[in-house]
């Protein structure tokens, strides 16, 4: 592995409350140097960060991989080609696959089939109930002997307030969080786009955000009961913002995460019937990211994960009503988030927070996920420059999910290197 010396960038690391101009050495897949002092004597590549932001390799807490079972959707090497291309060296792999991730075997077959052939970490996450049926509890101390990161039958509710709170009973014991995907089922049922007068005018039924508030209360009310960790999946509504707010006010152990879309795109998207708008739970209104952009600077929500939910171009090219939910969201996560930076909503080290030492924290040590770059921490690091321009070409992307509601439009804020355990796993072409 050849060492590497990244030079003029503007070093943002929140974690340490940096923000400086600095040069940093990477050496033997760690971080080796940070500007004072002498630099170690090596024989580095070195990348001209010049103009361009040097931070942290992304964490993404919420990511659909595919595999096993769906693999003309995703791959564990897609997915994670895909997660370079963002930024990102770490993500979570959801357990919603074929068979899902609900027991040890199956556990160590992601962790292995990532080691050969993903290029950033993978940290499984584990069911929470058999068969992500709702019915009884998965194999939870096993998968948390196994090295999952925290339980969620994501894709689905756990219908059930007697069994979630069993589960988290367990994963309190594990010391792990239940990671949920909030959705009263018989609110939601049917519903294909936020419920308002956009599903009025599209004559598709609509998911209220009641559906979601309603499951975000029953959890805070089971975490509180318990003393256990919970972790709110893509939180999409005014109401859950003022929830977990007032849940952490009652000292409930309460972390909460928003998409990309969620804070960037409103329900209007949907009025084409494009299909690659359609996603769970759907995009809301103004009101709405006005709320989780709030949450975001108050610390309410303390991570943007992207939810990356690729489907096949198959799957989606359908009516509306019969298209799985889900935007490929990896690729653009950066690009649309620093259109809140520049139209002036979100600063930039804010929006680096919740995508590095925000998650970090959720994740918790021993899983190899810093958030940081100290001396000694994994050479993990992103570099991308905030003001190219660039256009969302689906036929580029990495991943095999080609549904996003972007695709074709511009965005300003690009990666241009990512680099993971000391290796560049991404760099954009003529650099
Ligand atoms: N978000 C989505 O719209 N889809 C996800 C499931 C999920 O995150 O609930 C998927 O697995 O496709
Ligand atoms: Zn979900
Ligand atoms: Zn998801």
């Amino acid at each position: 592995m050849k060492s590497i010396l990244i030079k003029n960038g503007r070093f943002i690391d929140p974690e340490q409350s940096n923000d400086r101009h600095t040069d940093i050495a990477l050496i033997d897949g760690k971080v080796a140097w940070i500007g004072s002092g002498t630099l170690p004597k090596d024989d580095y590549e070195i990348i001209d960060a010049s103009g361009m932001i040097v931070a942290p390799g992304f964490i993404d807490l919420h990511t659909h991989l595919r595999q096993p079972g769906f693999e003309d959707k995703e791959t564990i090497a897609t997915g994670t080609m895909a997660a370079a291309r963002g930024g990102f060296t770490t993500i979570c792999a959801m357990p919603n696959t074929n068979p899902p991730i609900e027991n040890r075997s199956i556990v160590d077959y992601v962790k292995c089939v990532a080691s050969s052939e993903g290029i950033v970490r993978v940290l499984p996450i584990g069911c929470i109930s058999k068969g992500r049926k709702g019915e009884i509890l998965a194999e939870l101390g096993e998968m948390g002997t196994a090295g999952v990161i925290g339980f969620s039958d994501d894709g689905s509710p756990v219908p059930g307030a007697r069994l979630m709170k069993q589960a988290m009973e367990y994963a309190a014991g594990l010391g792990l969080p239940i990671i949920d995907h909030c959705e009263e089922p018989s609110l939601a049922e049917g519903g294909q786009v936020n419920e308002g007068i956009i599903a009025t005018r599209l004559g598709l039924a609509g998911i209220p955000n009641a559906a979601e508030e309603t499951m975000v209360a029953r959890d805070i009310a089971l975490a509180k009961l318990t003393g256990a960790r919970i972790h709110l999946c893509h939180i999409s509504t005014k109401g859950s913002v003022d929830l977990i707010r007032n849940a952490k006010a009652d000292s409930v152990q309460v972390t909460a995460e928003a998409t990309p879309h969620h804070l960037t795109l409103t329900e209007e998207r949907c009025l084409g019937y494009d299909t690659n708008s359609k996603v769970n739970p759907p995009l809301r209104t103004q009101t709405d990211i006005d709320a989780l952009i709030a949450g975001l600077i108050d610390g309410t929500i303390e991570a943007i994960a992207t939810d990356h939910a690729p489907h096949s171009e198959n799957d989606k090219c359908c009516e509306f009503a019969l298209a799985p939910f889900g935007i490929s969201g990896l690729e653009t996560a950066l690009g649309s988030l620093m259109k809140l930076v520049h139209n002036g909503k979100i600063p930039l080290p804010l929006i680096i927070e919740k995508l590095t030492a925000g998650p970090a924290r959720i994740i918790g040590d021993g899983f190899g996920a810093t958030g940081s770059l100290t001396v000694g921490d994994p050479a993990d690091v992103v570099i991308f420059d905030p003001k190219a321009e660039w256009t969302v070409d689906v036929s580029k992307f990495a991943s095999k999910g080609k549904n996003t509601p972007l695709a074709g439009e511009k965005l300003k804020g690009k990666v241009i290197a990512t680099i993971y355990h000391g290796n560049i796993v991404y760099k954009e072409d003529n650099r």
